[in-house]
């Protein structure tokens, strides 16, 4: 039975629930309270750069089964309301449910008898049971049904997921078994379980993922004490199918719209419930110690020293965003690492395939090779692929000094050193890596290979900024 389907939101959750369901034979109206945004919908101009979705909305609005609309009204003759909206962490780590209560607060009047609200928004235990009371009535039927899709491939994610999880009190009620059919095309298991279940498993798997990545970022740092080389290690332990292969790759730190902030909803959740969840209080520590080691490796790799300022150095940063795949930056450990290097005084030029936005303190550039410039040291912080596929030689002639921190182990150690640039990976033993990376955990012993090339200078030069070097990228970066 088609349905006639509200969103509230058309972000990355919201307008990909609406595009999909509008593919799925529904009649779907989005609504977003950005009315830019909404206009460029209309136009068929999606932001996103996120895979099939421009090619859905436009299907969906050359068929008609799919609108936009800044206009709360829009939604008010829905069979079925999504709320898609933010829910970004308050002050002491709390969701602000703020954008939820007042949309609801706005459409409660308007919708009809046995509209179903669908909860998509990662919301805390508890919220579902709540709803009645944004809206200011009790008559409409209420299900959680939590997303767990990744940025990147959100079109993907949403039509075939691993699981899709429906909750509802009692969970066989009615309205929770139309939510269900609703997603029969995608042939997922359903998982069907209480309000408050559904609400939490969606913070449980976040949270358990970003211990996940802690261990790992734990374990490349033992790696690097003892000797051992975590790509091994974790390849030996993701082939057991209790523990997986996934979220075992060390980084930066593990970063997003998503991770960082559920973890702190889930860490304030146990607090109030009087539930001491130091293993998730831990994972968050590791996660930031991780961005600041990564600093330090750097900082190292730059200037052979472990502390000190880092002014007038400079250094080029390959990936901005969270993770490959994404133009998302929100909460990336690579702006922070970046940010964090700026602080210290270092002048930092930056690439990302897929980012535009300005860097506070730092230059964003639209051509990777612009980042080595005299560049005393560059980093990649986030791990697309097509770092790999540089011309390493043309990067290592641009250099101040050909070094590496290789933050998320995507180079290839090969190609590198046939362009004579020395390699840092993150848990990786000495024996593998090159000597460079011994002036890392050794401070002391700085830059042997450097100073193997007579053609530069052993140490790290300080590079006064030249107003000509500054360069103007597409969409008004500087
Ligand atoms: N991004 C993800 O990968 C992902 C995955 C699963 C779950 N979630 C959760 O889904 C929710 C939405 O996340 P997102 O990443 O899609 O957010 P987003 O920031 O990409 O999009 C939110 C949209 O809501 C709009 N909006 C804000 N207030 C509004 C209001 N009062 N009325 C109408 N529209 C309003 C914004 O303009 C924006 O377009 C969050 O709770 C998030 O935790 C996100
Ligand atoms: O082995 C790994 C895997 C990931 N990461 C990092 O972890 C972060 C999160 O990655 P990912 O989970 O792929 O990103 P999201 O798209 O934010 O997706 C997460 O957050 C979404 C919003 O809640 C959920 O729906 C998804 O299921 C959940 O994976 C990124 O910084 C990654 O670089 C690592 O450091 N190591």
């Amino acid at each position: 039975m088609a349905e006639r389907i509200g969103v509230l939101g058309a972000g990355y959750v919201g307008l990909t629930t609406a595009a999909c369901f509008a593919a799925m034979g529904h009649q779907v109206s989005a609504v977003d309270i950005d009315r830019a945004k909404v206009s460029r919908l209309r136009a068929g101009k999606v932001d996103l750069a996120e895979p099939g979705l421009a090619e859905l909305v436009a299907e969906g609005l050359r068929e008609r089964t799919l609108a936009f609309s800044g206009d709360f009204a829009a939604v008010a003759g829905s069979t079925m309301v999504f709320l898609c909206l933010p829910t970004p962490p308050g002050e002491d780590g709390t969701p602000d449910l703020r954008a939820l209560r007042s949309a609801l607060g706005d459409l409660g009047r308007a919708l009809a008898p046995g509209t179903v609200v669908v909860t998509k928004s990662t919301v805390p235990v508890g919220t579902a049971q709540r709803i009645p009371e944004y809206l200011g009535r009790a008559d409409l039927p209420v299900v959680s049904n939590p997303e767990f899709l990744r940025e990147g491939r959100v079109v993907d994610d949403f039509r075939c997921p691993d699981r899709v999880v429906i909750g509802a009190d009692p969970p066989d009620s009615p309205a929770a078994d139309r939510v269900a059919r609703l997603y029969r095309p995608t042939k997922a298991r359903v998982v069907r379980t209480s309000s408050a279940s559904a609400e939490l498993a969606k913070y449980a798997s976040n949270g358990f993922l970003a211990v996940k990545a802690s261990y790992a970022n734990t374990l490349a740092e033992l790696c690097e004490q003892c000797g051992a080389d975590v790509r091994d290690v974790s390849g030996v332990m993701g082939l057991d199918p209790r523990i997986g292969p996934h979220f075992l790759a060390p980084g930066p730190g593990w970063g997003g719209s998503c991770l960082p902030k559920d973890a702190s909803a889930l860490l304030r959740a146990a607090d109030s419930a009087g539930v001491e969840f130091g293993l998730l209080r831990d994972a968050v520590r590791v996660n930031a110690r991780q961005r600041t080691r990564m600093v330090r490796a750097i900082r190292t790799a730059a200037t052979g020293r472990r502390d000190g300022s880092l002014d007038g150095v400079r250094i080029g940063v390959l990936g901005l965003a969270f993770k490959a795949g994404t133009g998302d930056v929100r909460d990336s450990p690579a702006v922070a690492v970046a940010a964090e290097l700026v602080r210290h005084g270092a002048e930092v030029t930056a690439y990302d395939p897929a980012v535009q936005s300005e860097m506070d303190g730092g230059i964003v550039v639209d051509d990777p090779y612009l980042v080595a410039k005299d560049a005393a040291a560059l980093a990649v912080l986030t791990e697309w692929p097509e770092f790999r596929d540089l011309d390493w030689r043309r990067l290592a002639e641009a250099a101040g000094r050909p070094v590496v921190v290789d933050t998320r182990n995507v180079l290839d150690p090969t190609v590198l050193a046939e362009a004579g640039f020395a390699r840092i990976g993150v848990g990786i033993p000495m024996e593998v890596s090159d000597a460079c990376s011994r002036s890392w955990l050794h401070p002391q012993a700085v830059a042997g290979p450097l100073q193997q090339r007579p053609d530069r200078p052993a140490a790290a030069r300080s590079v006064r900024r030249k107003e000509g070097d500054r360069r103007t990228g597409p969409g008004g970066r500087p």
